[in-house]
């Protein structure tokens, strides 16, 4: 009997799959996604997996009637072969963390009556998701109520490097993986005051802009530590007092297991537009703040650093849950 995991196409995706995994050793994975995407680079070679297969899928959102009517048949001939494939490993149950690499798969599932467990990573649900959720066994949201898990599969250290925040003695912009031009231009607009009030900032700016924003401060004669892109990200969180961030799933996730007040501006054309929802989950809870890319106010901004930050750091450090992907792992491996 296997577990079979699929989907991906970005690291938003994958990732999830990555952190259940560490908590299967026992079992035999198979996994399923797309010759397309990000997939094979994150799994092919992984021994972590009895076998992987990449077929021929895309996706069928932002095409025309024919894209959409070739890119479903597409999905429909897969899921034939991912039927036989369930059955040569016994699969016991279908892992889907959504994206158009896991199309063939759940549907699969479904028609093998494999049970079906599905991830959605945000607060608006992805197309595929949305298509599924009536269908599937277990459907897991760190923002629906009734999900039967909670926590965000994040990695524990996030959590072991929580503290409680009073004043802002460092400053964390974060533009997430692929750099955000607003917060870039907004870290810089208010870099004069923040030195001034003696706090250090703290700069991840992308790759793409990383010399253009190190020039910047230079010309400002400021002293920030910039970087594009980090593996060290729990650490500067760690250090960090107050956090100005985009609003993808796991920067939040992680920006709150810190119990690190965060400030999200969301990605603006984020489908579905996900990423506001994901930063207004924890607005209307009172554990964050939200500001919209189009409304960015230097002023406002400023004001939020002498809010009670600590009523925030509390709040998230007491209403965050622990955990995800091991309770994740233990529902495939019960059902
Ligand atoms: C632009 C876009 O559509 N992004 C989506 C993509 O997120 P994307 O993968 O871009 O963003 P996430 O916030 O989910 O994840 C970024 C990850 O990169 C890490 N990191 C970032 C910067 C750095 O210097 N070092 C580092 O390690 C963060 O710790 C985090 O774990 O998938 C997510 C999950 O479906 C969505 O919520 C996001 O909205």
């Amino acid at each position: 009997m296997s577990i079979v995991m699929t989907g991906g196409g970005t690291g938003g995706h994958l990732v999830i799959i990555k952190a259940v995994k560490e908590y299967l050793k026992d079992e035999e994975l198979i996994y399923i996604g797309s010759t397309k995407g990000q997939d094979q680079a994150w799994f092919a070679e992984d021994s972590d997996f009895a076998k992987t297969y990449f077929l021929e899928s895309r996706g069928v959102v932002n095409q025309g009637l024919l894209g959409k009517i070739g890119s479903l048949w597409k999905i429909f001939t897969s899921a034939l072969k991912v039927r036989k494939i369930l059955k040569a490993h016994q699969a016991k149950v279908v892992f889907s963390v959504g994206g158009f690499s896991a199309a063939p798969a759940a549907l699969a599932a479904k028609l093998s009556g494999v049970p079906l467990v599905i991830h959605e990573q945000n607060a608006a649900l992805g197309s595929l998701n949305k298509l599924l959720k009536p269908y599937a066994d277990v459907f897991i949201s760190s923002y629906l109520e009734e999900s039967p898990v909670k926590a965000y599969p994040i990695k524990q250290e996030f959590f072991d490097n929580a503290r409680i925040r009073k004043t802002v003695e460092t400053i964390i912009f974060l533009g997430g993986s692929q750099g955000a031009k607003a917060i870039n231009e907004l870290a810089l607009s208010l870099a004069p005051t923040l030195k001034e009030r003696g706090i250090k900032i703290i700069h991840q700016a992308g790759e793409r802009n990383i010399d253009e924003v190190k020039a910047q401060y230079e010309k400002l004669g400021i002293e920030a530590e910039v970087f594009g892109f980090t593996k060290e990200l729990a650490n500067y969180m760690k250090e960090a007092d107050f956090a100005v961030a985009r609003s993808g799933a796991s920067t939040l996730w992680e920006l709150s297991a810190t119990a690190l007040p965060a400030l999200f501006i969301p990605y603006p054309n984020a489908a579905s537009d996900h990423q506001y929802y994901n930063a207004k989950f924890l607005v209307e809870k009172n554990l964050a703040w939200l500001m919209r890319e189009n409304e960015i106010d230097k002023d406002k901004v400023l004001s939020l650093l002498d809010e009670d930050l600590e009523a925030k750091s509390r709040g998230l450090m007491e209403s965050v849950e622990k955990e995800g992907s091991k309770k994740i792992a233990g529902i495939l491996t019960q059902i």
